[in-house]
């Protein structure tokens, strides 16, 4: 089963891994850096330059990261701060180190050919995108450059993948230790384009204290629950449905509710027929039996005949007493 995290599972899960070691705050962040610095280079190592777009916050710390280590590899690099670190943050300990140029958010104009990486805010989004970062994220959009999210395209909750404010379509995301329930409910999914979940050493021990309710939806969920047939099944031991149908001019939600029936797994169906729709029935159904009934006892008489074990009926359904 794979785990979603709420924001606040996930800090949960970052104080967690700082409490029991071997990292430190601004160890997992340096590995979250690195591992968006890594994305970047593989896919865009040939782009013109890299405009690295931070937030106030850890998020913001990350870019950091990743403008420094591209910076290292002689890459034109240039960091774009929509604010100074929040004090005492792992944000501020790493941009202290960081040697790429700096400049105000509110100066930067994206240009084709660049890669904007958008560190501006992950889980600590906390009310709609306004301002210098607003402006920013809706030029992005607007002149369609490519956009590496860390964590998640800056506006888009990660608990709910709603759009807070604004936020621009990236075309990669590198998201931390488990995806978040935004990268998978839209518009949050389409805005992430192609997501990746980093290991950036958070133990996955830690996760028997969140004890996450949340998971993706993918077999491994749901296989243990599914039915098994066994060897000797046989279609009078998976039980019959009774389908009531409407008259000639009301018969599809019976014959669908029929095939869904058959579909889902019952042995047999028998769709329940008034005489006038008898024919419009016929012409659709193969698999499907069709049996007048029209009055209560047509109905007794296969009731005791088949034993079926549902019965559908919707509101055209109407027996003769
Ligand atoms: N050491 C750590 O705590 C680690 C944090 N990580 C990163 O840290 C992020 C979470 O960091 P934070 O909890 O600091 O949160 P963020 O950096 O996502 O955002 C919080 C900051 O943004 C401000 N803010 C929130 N919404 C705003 C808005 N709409 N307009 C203007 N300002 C807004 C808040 O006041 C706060 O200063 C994760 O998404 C991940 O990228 C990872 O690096 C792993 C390690
Ligand atoms: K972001």
């Amino acid at each position: 089963m794979i785990e979603l995290l709420t924001p606040q599972e996930m800090s949960r899960a970052d104080a967690l891994a700082m409490e029991k070691g071997p990292h430190d705050g601004a160890g997992l962040m340096d590995r979250a850096g690195a591992a968006v610095a890594d994305a970047v280079l593989a896919r865009f190592a040939g782009a013109a330059g890299f405009d690295i777009l931070c937030g106030p916050g850890n998020n913001g710390g990350d870019g950091y990261v990743v403008a420094d280590l591209l910076r290292e590899r002689g890459l034109d690099t240039k960091v774009w701060r929509l604010a100074m670190p929040r004090q005492g943050s792992d944000c501020e300990a790493v941009a202290a180190r960081c040697h790429a140029e700096c400049a105000p958010l509110e100066d930067y104009r994206p240009l084709p050919g660049r890669i904007a990486v958008d560190a501006l805010f992950g889980a600590g989004l906390s009310k709609p995108v306004g301002g210098a970062a607003a402006r920013v994220l809706g030029s992005l959009a607007e002149t369609g450059v490519r956009v590496v999210a860390v964590d998640l395209p800056s506006g888009v909750s990660g608990a709910t993948g709603q759009v807070l404010g604004i936020a621009a379509p990236a075309a990669l995301t590198v998201t931390f230790f488990r995806r978040k329930p935004g990268h998978l409910l839209y518009p949050g999914r389409a805005l992430c384009g192609e997501t990746l979940v980093a290991d950036i050493g958070i133990d996955a021990r830690v996760l028997d204290e969140i004890a996450p309710r949340c998971f993706v939806n993918d077999p491994a969920l749901w296989r243990a629950e599914w039915p098994v047939m066994e060897p000797d099944l046989h279609k009078y031991r998976r039980g019959h449905v009774g389908v009531f149908s409407g008259g000639p001019m009301a018969t599809g939600a019976a014959r669908l509710s029929a095939r869904a029936a058959a579909r889902i797994g019952a042995g047999a169906v028998t769709l329940l027929s008034p005489g006038a729709a008898l024919a419009v029935n016929a012409m659709h159904l193969t698999s499907i039996m069709l049996r007048r009934v029209e009055e209560e006892r047509e109905l007794l008489e296969f009731h005791e005949e088949r034993r079926p074990k549902a019965y559908v009926l919707g509101r055209v359904s109407a027996l003769a007493s």
